[in-house]
């Protein structure tokens, strides 16, 4: 299977609730098999992102899956997209199984072998034609990933799909993600859960405030070192890394940037070069992946 080929993009993507500006120009995409895993504190912006692929939400910028343009409830391509966000949306007096028949679009034995497929695989079968009024959290959650996964999608969108799950779900889901993946399916996934993310996902998006600061494949994140520098000369210094294309994180006072270690002294020659005083310029020592994520993106 061609791993290029582009899948979805979103470009520039910029969204407002009641002139509270919540997406800025946030870009990414996804090829065929690949994972992203979206990444950002509470009230970043990832469940908005997903719900303007999704075309639930206006937006300005620019949506494409199969490079067929989403609008706000102009969508004909999301027929081939499957989704979980926020709580998943189950009806009390429906068993698992009736569910699965009313989101199914395929028909006749094509229809009941794909239901059937994904009761085996998220081994749904003890209580898939229970009444859901009976379902535990973690029941539920597994029922709208059944969901998301039915119709065969191209595309599958899973905001926090861990919640409410046990070891062994978490474990299971994880296998159906590779297995469906390896088939070609291409994951958007967001999680607070980094280590399990990790397991899965090829390329890490991070959102903070609302923008996409980092967009690189997660083991690049995790070789790489995370220095931390400040400078009265900012707007110099960020031209300076984005035209290097290299990856940083700022606030109020500090810059972070991700370096290999073995461009730290091209780096340093580079700042020379582009005639930029640092105050400040160390080394993050970091422990493990969560806090190399917490000293990257505070
Ligand atoms: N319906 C709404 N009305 C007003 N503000 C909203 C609405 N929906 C989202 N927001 C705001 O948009 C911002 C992004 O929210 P969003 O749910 O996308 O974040 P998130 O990264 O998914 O957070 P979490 O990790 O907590 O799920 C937040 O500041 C939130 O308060």
């Amino acid at each position: 299977m061609d791993k290029e080929i582009e899948v979805f993009s979103v470009n520039n993507l910029s969204t407002q609730i009641r002139k509270k500006k919540i997406l800025k120009n946030v870009s990414f995409k996804g090829n065929t098999s690949q994972i992203i895993g979206l990444v950002g504190a509470n009230g970043s912006g990832k469940t908005t992102i997903m719900k303007s692929i999704l075309g639930l939400i206006k937006f300005s910028g620019e949506i494409e899956i199969s490079k067929i343009n989403i609008l706000f409830n102009n969508h004909p391509i999301l027929s081939r997209v499957g989704s979980l966000i926020e709580e998943p949306g189950i009806y009390p007096f429906l068993t698992g199984r009736e569910h699965l028949q009313c989101f199914s679009i395929l028909k006749g034995k094509e229809a009941q072998s794909d239901i059937n497929e994904i009761i085996d695989q998220l081994k749904l079968t003890t209580f898939i034609d229970e009444k859901a009024s009976s379902y535990s959290l973690g029941m539920k959650q597994k029922l709208a990933i059944a969901i998301a996964l039915l119709n065969k999608p191209i595309l599958v969108i899973l905001d926090e799909p861990m919640n409410g799950l046990d070891i062994q779900s978490i474990h299971d889901l994880r296998d159906i993600i590779i297995n469906k993946k390896n088939q070609g399916v291409t994951f958007v996934i967001s999680s607070h859960l980094l280590s399990e993310l990790e397991k899965v996902a090829d390329q890490l998006v991070i959102i903070k405030d609302g923008k996409s600061i980092l967009n690189l494949p997660f083991k690049t994140f995790k070789k790489k070192e995370i220095f931390c520098l400040i400078t009265d000369q900012k707007d110099k210094l960020f031209k300076t890394l984005k035209f290097n294309n290299i990856p940083y994180s700022k606030n109020e006072t500090i810059i972070n940037i991700l370096l290999d270690e073995s461009d730290e002294k091209q780096f340093l020659n580079l700042i020379k070069e582009n005639n930029i005083k640092l105050k400040k310029f160390i080394k993050k020592d970091t422990k493990d992946l969560e806090d190399r994520f917490l000293q990257f993106i505070y």
